[in-house]
């Protein structure tokens, strides 16, 4: 879908991409990293809009450098600022960029009917934009990036500025445009977790250098630690701690979770697992201490944890419960007018 070789775009005081080499696939790919380091810049150069320094790029085996005109026919673009016109309805707005690629009148008025319905836009789509909420406006954003039916699609922050019930209705709706249509995506986050659903494939990039391109499972491949967490009761009235007692007698390898300082982690402890054994004798202490068990399961690897450990480091710090969306540290100096 997507190919790069050492491609690099220099602005006269910052570098935006440096030498990134890629070779992305069919299917759901995020592409993640923090505020400046280089996701629209790339974007932009595999559209054509943008010449590149130095490197090349290929989006469809097409050459960027000399077929920007067809790569765009074939490619759906949904750019990540509010970019839409106020005082026109979702529906003429859409029709025109249907037009716009080349669709004829009535094909364009029937593809934008099906296509504000697959983003979830019923009657207000008659309203002007000027009107409408973050969410309706980032719907319209995509609603244009589908309507001519592209092979594949470049989504420049499609969850920036909505709540988490908008931001997974988006993921959602994202992953639909493969499954459903069988189009291909590209979307950019600087949000780690929320990939961790949505893609097959994750490429990260910093300071416009790839840093890790892998499948989604590698990133969050199962440990051997089992998580556990129990109840209270009356003879027990701190649970986790009897049962770490009992445990830690029986010769197991544990720690509770919260030694690492995470929120929320104070009731799971984290046990060094060695097969069925250690699930049956969890199971007994838990009921010859008469608490609950609440849950036991194997440890995933979060994809944040992973880029924050770095990709050498696979044994990472254990720890149970993830802030659903770990966001990378904003890095400084990137004002600029994203054109
Ligand atoms: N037209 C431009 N002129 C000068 N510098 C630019 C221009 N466009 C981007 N940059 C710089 O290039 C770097 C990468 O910017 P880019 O917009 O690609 O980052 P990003 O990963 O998309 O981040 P964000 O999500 O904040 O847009 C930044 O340091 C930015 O300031």
């Amino acid at each position: 879908m997507i190919a790069t070789e050492a491609l690099s775009k220099r602005f006269p005081r910052v570098t935006a991409l440096d030498r990134l080499s890629l070779d992305i696939g069919p299917g759901v790919t995020g592409l993640v990293g923090s505020n400046g380091a280089g996701k629209s810049t790339l974007i932009k150069i595999l559209l054509g809009l943008s010449p590149a320094t130095e490197g090349r790029a290929a989006v469809l085996g097409l050459d960027v450098a000399t077929s920007g005109a067809e790569i765009r026919e074939r490619v759906g673009y949904m750019p990540e600022h509010d970019c839409l016109p106020p005082d026109v309805s979702a529906t003429e707005f859409v029709v025109h960029m249907a037009r716009m690629s080349g669709l004829p009148a009535t094909a364009a008025r029937e593809r934008t009917a099906d296509t504000l319905r697959h983003v979830g836009l019923y009657e207000e789509r008659y309203r002007p934009i000027g009107g409408y909420s973050t969410g309706m406006k980032q719907r319209v954003k995509l609603a244009q990036a589908l309507v001519h039916d592209p092979q594949l699609v470049l989504l420049d922050e499609p969850t920036n500025g909505l709540d988490p019930v908008g931001r997974d209705e988006m993921l959602g709706l994202i992953r639909r445009i493969h499954t459903d249509f069988g189009i291909s995506v590209l979307v950019t986050s600087h949000l780690l977790g929320e990939l961790e659903r949505t893609c097959d494939h994750v490429v990260v990039i910093d300071g416009g250098a790839l840093l890790r391109s892998s499948s989604t499972s590698d990133f969050t491949q199962t440990t051997t630690t089992l998580a556990v967490e129990v109840t209270d009761s009356d003879a027990h009235p701190d649970g986790t701690r009897a049962l770490r007692e009992a445990l830690t007698a029986a010769g197991v390898t544990l720690h509770a979770a919260e030694e690492q300082g995470l929120p929320g982690a104070g009731h799971v402890l984290l046990v060094e697992g060695e097969g069925e054994a250690t699930y049956d004798l969890v199971r007994d202490t838990v009921a010859d201490l008469g608490i609950g068990l609440v849950r036991m399961e194997q440890r995933r690897h979060h994809i944040a944890e992973v880029f924050h450990a770095g990709p050498q480091e696979q044994q990472i710090q254990q720890q149970s419960q993830q802030p659903a969306h770990a966001q990378l540290a904003p890095q400084t100096g990137g004002g600029h007018d994203g054109n």
